[in-house]
């Protein structure tokens, strides 16, 4: 219920909807599942939402919802139930948590009150006055451990078969237009032994009907087979794109660090290749298989010897291909990777083609996309002149089934009339070419098999990566005020030799504005990763309002940050959508309100079409002060209780940064701020700043304290304002807030913890 309590907490009033979705909250929790009242999206137009909105919310969140309207006769008997949300008229709904079918009562949890909290008895009367009729039925998605399989032919497999009832009609008209696809060459077979050697104008009239009505319903199963198939395969397609994406979006930050994006890009879309094979390949292979199926019988009552000649030469197809296989594979797997590469260039060239051009970088990237090229080049020939080879031997072995049989039956129907007739030997000409395809095709599915499997393994070093997604869906969410305490922190990179915190060890209380200051590659931005869980596989305790940073829930963790960086990425859209980023719920009045407290308000009101201008991809039509101040805006509009700047205002100009810095005081109240910056001079008016020197917090005080007491500080300070120096002594004196600050001696970090670094 603390979770419950703090999301109420942001809400002044408690209405009817809130109750309403309480209620959801409620009784998706009972089934595991957290939902933030912040991400619901209302539908435009409806007072209270409707079951279809929260059913929408509900599945969004991973739950398996359904809205649907039920009589009290049913509803009284569902007995001891996981909680029901039953929807009220005035827009709160309650939970229903158990029926008494013989008394005809209900009893009804508040979904405000802890689930502790006894339920309510209510009859029939009392409840139709109060419920629409509509119940939300929740309950958790069974495939939850699917989400976070491995993508494997297992699970590729286990998707494929979840389209049970769509497979089994394609399989059983499958099956029926094998059988039809005998017809043609029986028909062969009649006329020529039955019409044309006893000139029966009556059996060609039968046979004619016959061939329009079978011809008529060929053309409806496969019209029907086709449709089919299309659907279960854009199903299986849909399923596999949105799966495969929601595991990119679960990946931890820290593994797109350590990646080239255009390898990861080209590894996400091999996930297609293996798609293409299963719905493609496969299945059709499959289908081909019935035929077979269906056909060798036949051919053997034709002619047996004929039969044994045509699968004997089906099977060297097969075997030839086969025996193929690792040498071809191998070539496919180097062109596949061949590929990936290429992609990676054109990725990187394109997304960093501000500094292609910049620096005149034409010829080197044109030189890598060459080199890249040829090996692709390479590879497609060698793997396209294996497979020339490869149909070069077969051809002769398909040359004598399609033709050698003929002579072969002939000679057959020569010396020995009775075994074998002309019209027989045509149809078996007609069907004994089907039998060669599906082995063939079955032996290809095995060449593709590697390549897919190399596909695979691809896809698999991007999707089978550990996802935060246990952290991110799990967890408290405890209400935030902002005091951060850090005890005893080491953190090493995964791979780097050294540590990149050591022993970092310092409290501020909340509210507190907490400058980090300290050299290039310190430390201070790590600090800030940690505290959003980001880089989660530290030593030491980091603590929220005296939460363990690493128990509270990752998603409400980072919607409780507002961030700026040094270089922000503004999406495409208009600076509306860009201050709301998709978040739901936010009106216009939020969005001026973050403006200006972001201090954008001004400038967006002199832009034509205000709040709706359009922003280009990589913001070209705005500066960089006003990017930076749309990142502000965008990181306070949901009013965060912590904020994080971070060499927010360095690639400023001065004059954007002084507006910035202006605002900094405005923006730090309420809530608890850290600022990174190099600048020494912006973070004067902190309450705290702490230095940082070689993953060490050594000391953390107000400025004019550090300035006494901290050599680190003064140096950096003296570097930076050396003309003030001069021009204005003592430094002390440089800023009025600064006599406020010393008021707080601070805290002497390293010689008030045991087990701090030295002071360098
Ligand atoms: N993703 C990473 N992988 C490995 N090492 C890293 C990574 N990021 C930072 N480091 C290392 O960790 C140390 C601290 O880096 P950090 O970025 O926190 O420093 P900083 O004080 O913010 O530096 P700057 O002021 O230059 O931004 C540095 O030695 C750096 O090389």
């Amino acid at each position: 219920m603390e979770s419950n309590s703090a999301e109420r907490s942001s809400v002044q009033r408690i209405s009817p909807v809130h109750i309403r979705l309480y209620a959801v909250m409620a009784a998706a929790r009972y089934h595991g599942i957290e939902l933030d009242i912040r991400d619901f999206a209302a539908e435009p137009g409806e007072s209270s939402p409707s079951p279809a909105t929260l059913v929408r919310w509900l599945r969004d969140f991973g739950a398996v919802a359904k809205g649907m309207r039920l009589r009290w006769r049913y509803l009284v008997k569902l007995g001891y139930t996981p909680p029901v949300v039953l929807l009220f008229r005035d827009g709160s709904a309650g939970l229903l948590v158990r029926t008494d079918p013989e008394k005809g009562i209900v009893w009804l949890r508040d979904p405000l009150k802890g689930e502790g909290e006894p339920p309510v008895p209510i009859d029939e009367l009392r409840l139709m006055q109060l419920w629409t009729g509509d119940i939300v039925l929740i309950k958790r998605r069974s495939d939850e451990s699917e989400a976070d399989a491995n993508f494997d032919f297992h699970w590729f497999a286990k998707m494929v078969l979840r389209e049970k009832q769509g497979l089994r009609d394609i399989v059983f008209s499958s099956m029926i237009l094998s059988v039809l696809g005998l017809f043609p060459a029986m028909i062969v077979m009649q006329v020529v032994d039955r019409v044309v050697n006893y000139h029966s104008m009556a059996t060609l009239v039968s046979l004619t009907g016959f061939v329009v009505i079978l011809s008529l319903y060929e053309v409806l199963l496969t019209y029907a087979r086709q449709e089919l198939t299309l659907v279960v395969t854009t199903r299986l397609d849909a399923r596999i794109s949105l799966h495969a994406f929601n595991r990119l979006l679960a990946l931890p930050l820290e593994f797109y660090e350590r990646q080239q994006a255009g390898e990861v890009l080209g590894r996400f879309n091999s996930i297609f290749k293996v798609r293409d094979f299963m719905t493609g390949q496969v299945l059709n292979t499959l289908l081909d298989m019935f035929m077979l199926l269906v056909v060798m019988p036949v051919l053997f009552y034709m002619s047996s010897t004929l039969a044994w000649l045509t699968l004997v030469s089906a099977g060297a197809i097969g075997l030839i291909v086969v025996i193929m296989l690792p040498v071809v594979s191998r070539v496919a797997g180097k062109m596949v990777r061949a590929e990936m590469q290429r992609g990676a260039t054109l990725y990187e060239t394109v997304a960093g083609i501000r500094t292609v051009k910049t620096l005149a970088l034409e010829n080197t990237r044109r030189a890598e996309w060459d080199n890249r090229t040829a090996v692709v080049i390479h590879w497609r020939l060698a793997s396209q002149r294996l497979a020339n080879w490869v149909s070069t031997m077969v051809q002769p072995l398909n040359m004598f089934i399609n033709r050698g049989i003929i002579l072969v039956g002939a000679y057959l129907v020569l010396t020995d009339s009775s075994s074998m007739q002309g019209g027989a030997l045509m149809a078996f000409m007609m069907l004994g070419g089907r039998v060669a395809s599906p082995l063939v095709s079955l032996a290809k599915i095995m060449e593709s098999l590697n390549e897919v499997t190399v596909s695979l393994g691809e896809a698999g070093e991007v999707l089978n990566q550990p996802t935060e997604t246990y952290a991110l869906t799990h967890g408290m969410r405890p209400p935030i005020k902002g005091a951060l305490s850090f005890s005893n922190i080491n953190f090493t990179y995964p791979g780097a030799s050294t540590r990149a915190l050591s022993e970092v060890n310092f409290d501020i209380p909340a509210g507190t504005m907490l400058g980090l200051v300290g050299r290039s590659g310190s430390g201070k931005s790590t600090i800030t990763r940690l505290l959003q869980g980001v880089s989660r596989d530290y030593q030491g305790y980091l603590r929220l309002d005296g939460v363990d940073l690493r128990e509270i829930n990752l998603h409400y963790l980072r919607r409780s940050f507002g961030v700026v960086l040094q270089d922000n990425f503004l999406f495409r859209g208009t600076i509306h959508d860009n201050i709301t980023a998709g978040r739901p719920g936010l009106t216009l009045d939020d969005v001026i309100r973050a403006a200006r407290l972001a201090g954008a308000e001004e400038f967006i009101e002199r832009m034509p079409a205000g709040y709706e201008t359009w922003i280009e991809e990589g913001s070209t039509n705005i500066s960089g002060g006003q990017r930076q101040r749309l990142a502000i805006a965008r990181a306070v509009i949901s009013d965060p209780k912590l904020m994080i700047l971070d060499e927010a205002t360095s690639a400023l100009d001065p004059e954007s940064e002084a507006l910035v810095n202006a605002n900094l005081k405005n923006l730090a109240k309420g809530r608890t701020m850290v600022i990174v910056s190099h600048r020494l001079s912006s973070l004067v008016d902190c309450d705290q700043i702490a230095v940082m020197e070689q993953g060490r917090a050594i000391d953390i005080a107000p400025h004019t304290v550090l300035l006494e007491r901290c050599d680190v500080y003064r140096t950096l300070w003296l570097q930076q304002n050396r003309h003030l120096e001069q021009t204005a002594q003592p430094p002390q004196a440089l800023n009025s807030t600064d006599a406020r600050s010393s008021g707080d001696p601070g805290q002497k970090v390293e010689q008030e913890r045991p087990g701090g670094g030295g002071q360098n």
